[in-house]
């Protein structure tokens, strides 16, 4: 069996190939020649995967190592009988990570209290759930808007208008979509993009086509009041460099690019091509995934949670390294910018999750233990 893999999946050759021979690729240059005699496909998302790449190949599997599945073409894969995968939830955590990280680096520069803010959270599946979650359990301010969610199951959701008339953070965590009374193409355009609130937060780690771009970097040249972080663009790799400049923070679609989800994406991607080949699946992701340099924190219980919840988020994560990397970049002719955002994350150093810290407290302090539960920490 032959099988070529976006050379950026971490574990292909732990996990298969021990049944396949593997052909690496840069998954921007994954063509129709590559894959003449290949009989499954492992990509991320910066590779189209259609009728126009695998008509004619004897490709029978393919699978992304990612959340999002907008570059597959998957009525083409119905239509052609190619069984596929993609990893649901799998750096969810990340992506949750990166929006905590960006709160505490808004808040502080603008000088406000986070807990005094109203947030709305847009699309509330794997990574949208999860953040409300965190959110609720801090004891904010939270509103969700999911409207295939509130037609299934009715519940605690609110419209986007709603959200736009009482938030001032609004994060979005939609897949993109063109197609159907919710698609999420420019579901921020200009005429919402227009409401939001003075001084509003504005982040966006789904894909970059969920905000219009031009409307955005119209609005910002006007708007001096809104703050807003941008990890995902349209036309990635080539970003707006004017709107990446005018927003507080700006990242190369690295949200969710924590080491443990991107295994866990491979891992998920094993269990399926094993099961859609009839294999059996021997490894152990535990074994797999190397023990996390930074193992625990200990607070005092007279720290101000204010103060702990700064300190524990930015020991796994602080998006501020990312921004000012990135923003270097931005220096370059357009040959450049491209190779560079795709440099940074080829590149980009080993980061793990809230979820894998131990957090002690020396002391009684319910407001602590709270606030770790919250975030997700493990008590020790
Ligand atoms: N920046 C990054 O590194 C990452 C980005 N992503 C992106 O985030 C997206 C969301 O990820 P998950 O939460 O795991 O997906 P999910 O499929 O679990 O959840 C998406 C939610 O959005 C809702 N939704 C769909 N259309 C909507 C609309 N018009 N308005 C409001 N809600 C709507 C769905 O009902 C669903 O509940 C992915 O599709 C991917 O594009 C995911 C991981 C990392
Ligand atoms: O999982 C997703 O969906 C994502 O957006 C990934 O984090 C993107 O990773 P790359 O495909 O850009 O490596």
């Amino acid at each position: 069996m032959r099988i070529v893999a976006d050379e950026n999946i971490p574990l292909v050759d732990e996990l298969f190939a021990s049944f396949a021979s593997i052909e690496r690729r840069p998954g921007r240059a994954i063509d129709r020649a590559v894959l003449a005699d290949c009989d499954a496909l492992l990509v991320r998302s910066v590779t189209t995967v259609d009728r126009a790449l695998l008509e004619g190949s004897r490709v029978r599997f393919v699978g992304t190592c990612t959340i999002g599945t907008d570059h597959l073409d998957l009525d083409f894969f119905r239509e052609a009988g190619i069984q596929w995968a993609s990893a649901p939830g799998c750096n969810a955590r990340g992506v949750v990570d990166y929006v905590l990280g960006s709160l505490l680096a808004l808040a502080e520069w603008q000088g406000v209290a986070l807990a005094q803010r109203c947030y709305g959270v847009v699309g509330a599946g794997q990574v949208g759930g999860r953040l409300l979650k965190v959110l609720r359990q801090l004891g904010w301010q939270v509103l969700a808007c999911d409207p295939l969610r509130a037609a299934d199951e009715g519940g605690d959701f609110v419209s986007l208008d709603e959200i736009l008339q009482r938030c001032d953070v609004i994060s979005l965590h939609t897949p993109l979509t063109r197609e159907g009374q919710e698609a999420t193409r420019h579901l921020f355009d200009e005429r919402r993009l227009q409401r939001l609130l003075p001084g509003a937060w504005l982040i966006n780690a789904s894909r970059g086509a969920v905000v219009d771009n031009q409307a955005l970097l119209r609005i910002l040249q006007q708007r001096a009041d809104l703050q807003v972080v941008l990890d995902v663009w349209e036309g990635e790799p080539l970003v707006d460099v004017e709107l990446a400049r005018r927003c507080r923070i700006a990242t190369p679609h690295i949200a969710g690019y924590s080491l443990d989800g991107k295994l866990r994406g491979t891992w998920q991607v094993y269990q399926a091509f094993c099961a859609a080949m009839g294999i059996a699946s021997r490894a152990e992701l535990e074994v797999l995934v190397p023990p996390a340099q930074l193992q625990s924190l200990l607070f005092d219980a007279a720290s101000s949670p204010d103060e702990a919840m700064a300190t524990l988020c930015r020991a796994v994560y602080d998006p501020r390294r990312d921004d000012a990397d990135f923003r270097r970049s931005l220096l370059g002719d357009e040959a450049q910018r491209r190779l560079a955002f795709d440099r940074l994350r080829k590149n980009y150093p080993p980061r793990r999750e809230i979820e894998g810290l131990g957090v002690g407290i020396r002391g009684e302090s319910a407001a602590l233990q709270r606030l770790v539960r919250a975030l997700g920490a493990r008590l020790v």
